[in-house]
């Protein structure tokens, strides 16, 4: 299993002219929920931890090795990005689509393995995807769409998950769900950080949370020590009433 390690991280946010450095790791076995309001740059942070935009300052280390100096296979096979803008380039079915997971795994022209196909079909069937495997993702709604793209990552089985909010467009049992799949992730020793709104979502399954603030500011840290209600209500600027149900901590709009 790895570990992600952010080293004197700041991210490239347009118009933003510092940040705190970010010094932080995930390691195997946690599940990181990053919070802040629209625009501040989580998904930003998220494509800088992934190796797919360059941090202003400082630098991301896989097991390390700063990303550039890792082959492009290797991150390939050890970071699942789940994206938050998805285009369908290519007609494609689901099930293709998810194949797609095992290509980091490949070499150039090589078929698939009877472990793939096996790998896609766990993976659709995970995702409640068995009866739409035949359909073009074109042709899905955006929460099917949201299944298609974690099934993917599913199948991939990378030991490191980077998700941009992948509870977007999903109804209540399936938020449960992938938050569910996301946490037996975390629990089988791989290293997980998702983008989150909800609050009580964050609450309820990270154990560590990462605050990151219109002016720069972020602190991070274990999800207990972070989920205090002044330091929410100042990120989102949104005053809250908190409550305790069922052993987990609840978040509501105070007016
Ligand atoms: N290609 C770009 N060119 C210019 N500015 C950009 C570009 N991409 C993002 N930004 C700006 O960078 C800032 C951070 O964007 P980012 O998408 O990381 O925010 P976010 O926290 O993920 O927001 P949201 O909660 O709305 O998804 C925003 O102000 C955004 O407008």
């Amino acid at each position: 299993m790895s570990r992600l390690e952010a080293k004197g991280l700041v991210i490239e946010v347009p118009g933003r002219d510092s940040g705190r450095p970010l010094d932080f790791a995930i390691e195997p076995g946690q599940l990181w929920g990053v919070l802040g309001p629209n625009g501040v740059g989580k998904t930003t942070l998220l494509h800088t931890l992934a190796g797919l935009k360059a941090p202003r300052l400082g630098e991301v280390l896989l097991d390390g090795t700063p990303l550039p100096r890792r082959r492009r296979k290797r991150l390939a096979q050890a970071l699942g990005v789940v994206f938050q803008e998805r285009q369908d380039g290519f007609p494609a079915t689901v099930s293709e689509t998810v194949l797609i997971g095992r290509h980091p795994f490949l070499s150039p022209w090589q078929q698939e393995s009877a472990e793939d196909l096996r790998l896609t079909e766990a993976a659709l069937a995970r995702l409640e995807l068995g009866d739409l495997a035949t359909r073009l993702v074109s042709q899905l709604s955006g929460g099917e769409r949201q299944r298609v793209a974690i099934a993917t990552i599913l199948t991939q089985a990378p030991a490191i998950w980077l998700a941009d909010e992948p509870t977007n467009h999903l109804d209540l049992r399936h938020q449960v769900a992938v938050m569910e799949l996301l946490a037996e992730q975390a629990g089988q020793g791989r290293a997980v950080l998702l983008c989150v709104h909800d609050l009580n979502l964050a609450a309820r399954w990270c154990d560590h949370l990462l605050l990151l603030y219109p002016d720069g500011e972020a602190c991070w840290g274990p999800a207990d020590a972070m989920l205090v209600p002044e330091a929410l209500e100042r990120l989102y600027g949104q005053p809250l009433v908190s409550a305790q149900v069922n052993g987990s901590r609840v978040f509501v709009p105070a007016n």
